[in-house]
């Protein structure tokens, strides 16, 4: 059985790195880092070495999902599945990781959720303090793939990669847990005509976060799309704004947290606003559209 740490890191493109630094870093409150080999920003929101990384590119949209595998021990049957599946399991080149700050790292493209994920064990070394700034950021909390395979997305996710379903709204979103993670998810995979990214998440420590967020938001004229409101899934406050690139990020505060076995059963709830927002918000039609496509394949070799 395959045990992970966590959903540790993302990677966006983004169109104009030096105004999504700025929405990144004062308006979001994620941390700078370092500029990359190739240009792109490396960011954090919690002790990692970093949790987002922002590349320029001609359309914004998700580059990379990364998980943090729980030890050494992991990669083996992680590549022993991934192959049996028919994925093909690339090393990322021990420069690459250096630069991450990882121990060791694999990449696949994943057809169903149509993005290139990662597969990383950080460097013992490479957590330090973090102090957060605008936001009291715990941890990047999710990431929700659009895919127009939901259903063998989930199958796939679940069965070779050992993720337990926590719950679903109608056939609109499935959340995750990245077992034995227990976070009520760390993924959602959620129905859509194409395979796009649907919003990142940040979880905040206090309902203040949310409170200041919705003034910062406002006074920097970036829209707010849905929320304040609360999910009954996870039974999290949350508040989703857009990035400049018109990307859907989310803030929540508080989650179900799971144990590792005997974890409740996975519930079915009924795809209605209330089931989204128990405090009826409206939603934008900008929320969670504005993502172009998903990267292509050839980035896992990138990385080799
Ligand atoms: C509306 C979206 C898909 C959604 C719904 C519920 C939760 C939750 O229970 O935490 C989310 O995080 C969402 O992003
Ligand atoms: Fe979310």
């Amino acid at each position: 059985m395959i045990r992970f740490r966590k959903f540790g890191r993302v990677e966006l493109n983004v169109t104009d790195l030096a105004r999504a630094r700025r929405f990144y870093e004062e308006v979001v409150g994620l941390q700078f880092v370092a500029i990359g080999a190739d240009g792109e920003l490396l960011l954090r929101c919690d002790h990692d070495h970093h949790n987002v990384v922002l590349h320029e590119a001609a359309s914004a949209g998700l580059r990379v999902a990364g998980f943090a595998l729980e030890d050494e021990a992991q990669f083996a049957p992680l590549r022993a599945r991934l192959e049996q599946a028919g994925l093909q399991v690339q090393d990322v080149s021990p420069s690459l990781c250096a630069r991450h700050m990882q121990q060791r790292a694999v990449r696949v493209y994943e057809p169903l959720v149509g993005a290139v994920i990662e597969f990383y064990l950080p460097l013992a070394d490479a957590a330090r303090p973090f102090l957060p700034s605008v936001a009291r950021i715990q941890r990047l909390g999710h990431v929700v793939f659009n895919t127009p395979k939901p259903k063998e997305a989930i199958a796939f996710w679940r069965d070779v990669l050992n993720f337990r379903v926590s719950d679903a709204v109608g056939e609109m979103v499935t959340f995750m847990r990245v077992w034995p993670n227990p976070w009520h998810h760390g993924i959602g995979i959620a129905k859509s005509t194409s395979h796009s990214l649907h919003h990142v998440n940040y979880m905040v420590s206090e309902i203040d976060d949310i409170g200041r967020a919705l003034s910062r938001l406002r006074k920097a004229q970036s829209p707010v799309v849905f929320g304040p409101g609360r999910h009954p899934a996870s039974e999290s406050v949350f508040l989703y704004f857009l990035d400049p690139d018109r990307l859907t990020m989310e803030y929540s505060f508080g989650m179900e947290a799971f144990p590792e076995e005997h974890a409740r059963e996975a519930r079915e709830l009924p795809l209605r606003p209330e089931w989204l927002d128990a405090w009826g918000s409206e939603r934008d039609p900008r929320c969670f559209t504005g993502a172009g496509p998903n990267s292509t394949p050839d980035l896992v070799s990138e990385g080799a």
